[in-house]
Order: structure tokens, then sequence, then C-alpha cells
């Protein structure tokens, strides 16, 4: 794991930006996994920015979303197609057909899970995966438990996950209970992955994914057996790791 420590949000999203950035330069035809979250919307500005002035182009770019909510339709605007739509792909040119996010609307979300595993694998799997990270450790949207799934499915949310991403939504009762998530091997066969954290709400679970044991009861710890993982944080979310 590499670990870089940044000034602050901003200084992290700019990183974060560049090194997107460079892999899409490099392989113009990279396959992204992207996230959602308020963590990567200084990333994806700065992205926007770097698009407005001609350093990146995504014109062959394919991008696979991390989660989404079941039961939120793609135009409701907390959902994460809504999301994505609405802070990066409106306003750089990542083709319309080259955009995977999970529908969690359809009647069979088990085939959606399915197809969108295929989908991945038959594009060649993901390049460079972004994350960011719950207060209690999760990725996408695996939970803590003393089991995780591999593969693409549907998750119950856990209680403390509903109260923080409440903050979205007009009442607590408004956040769905189920979403859509990529798996833990689904995440952790990406070639690349990029973590980002800030504040200090996240510093125990940044301390933890580096410095702690690996565990399910901590899914980002799992990230430790991965062989190319860059994590960002800013000095808020360092401060509890140990020197
Ligand atoms: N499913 C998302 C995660 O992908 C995200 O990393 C996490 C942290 O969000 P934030 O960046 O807003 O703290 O929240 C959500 O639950």
């Amino acid at each position: 794991m590499r670990l870089q420590v940044l000034e602050n949000y901003k200084e992290m999203s700019v990183k974060a930006a560049s090194i997107i950035a460079s892999q899409v330069i490099l392989k113009p035809d990279s396959n992204l996994g992207l996230a959602t979250g308020s963590t990567p919307l200084g990333m994806y500005d700065k992205l926007v920015e770097m698009y407005e002035e001609d350093l990146v182009n995504f014109e062959k770019v394919v991008t696979f979303n991390l989660d989404e909510y079941v039961g939120l339709a793609a135009d409701h605007p907390q959902s994460y197609n809504y999301y994505m739509f609405d802070n990066f792909f409106e306003m750089v040119n990542v083709p319309k057909d080259n955009i995977n996010i999970p529908s969690g609307i359809e009647d069979d979300l088990k085939q959606v899970c399915k197809d969108y595993d295929q989908k991945i694998n038959d594009y060649g799997g993901i390049d460079l995966q972004v994350l960011g990270i719950g207060k209690n450790g999760h990725i996408g949207f695996n939970e803590p438990d003393n089991k995780l799934r591999t593969n693409t499915h549907v998750v119950e949310l856990n209680d403390e996950t509903i109260n923080d991403n409440s903050r979205f939504f007009d009442s607590i009762d408004d956040v769905p209970k189920k979403a859509i998530s990529m798996g833990m091997s689904s995440i952790m066969k990406a070639q690349k992955i990029l973590l980002l954290a800030s504040g200090k709400q996240k510093a125990q679970a940044i301390k933890k994914a580096i410095n702690g044991e690996i565990t399910t009861e901590h899914p980002a710890s799992l990230l430790q057996l991965h062989s190319d993982v860059t994590i960002l944080v800013d000095k808020d979310a360092a401060k509890l790791i140990s020197k």
C-alpha cells in the first residue's frame, strides 16, 4: 500500500484527479471503476476542469460504478446514477454507452448483478478502481460482517451506514435499506486501486485499513492483500495512523 498524506481536501482531490488523468492519458480506453459519496466530489470537479482545459479526453473510457441504491430510479436525485451524471458525466465526454451503473429498480436484481460482473469481465476487468471508505470501514457497500460476498450482490445496509447517508435525504426513513454493490473480489480484481479519505471522522477507519488486522469486519483492511493500492488522505484522516 502506498500512502500519501496531503495537506487538505483540495490537495487530496487534485492528486486523485491527476492519478486518474494519467491513467487515461497512458491508456485512453481505460476501464475506470468509479465511486460516489462526498469524498470524490472534489476529484470529479478537478477532472471536469482538466477536461475543459483539454488536458484529458474521456472519449474511449469505459466506466463501472461501484454501487447503487435499490429502489431509486436513475432520475431520483439521491440515486448514484443521478449523482454521477450531475457531478461528472454531464460535463465530460465519456460516451453514454460506455457508462455502467447497476440499476436498482429491475425486477430481477440477481440477474442485474450477474450481468454486471459479466460485463466487467467482458471488458477485460477494471484498470483503476476509485474507492471511498465508510466510517465503519465499508467499501462500496460491502458492510462489516463475518463473511463477505465476492461478486456484485444485493446488500442490506446496516444502521450506521443508513444513519451516515441520511444526511443526503429529507429524512432517515427515506434512505433505502438495500443496495447493489460490487463485491470484494470484483474490487480486488482491479489492476490498481485508489482509496480516498478526508476528515477526522474517517481517521479510525483509515488506521484500521492500514495498520489493523485483515478482517471482513473491516472490509477496507482486505486491501492490504492487493498489490497496487494508493491511499490518499488529508491530514485529519491520517491522524491516527501509527508512524
Ligand atoms: N456507498 C458509498 C461508499 O462508496 C462511500 O465510499 C461511502 C463514504 O461516503 P462519503 O465519501 O460521503 O463519506 O459512503 C457510501 O456508503
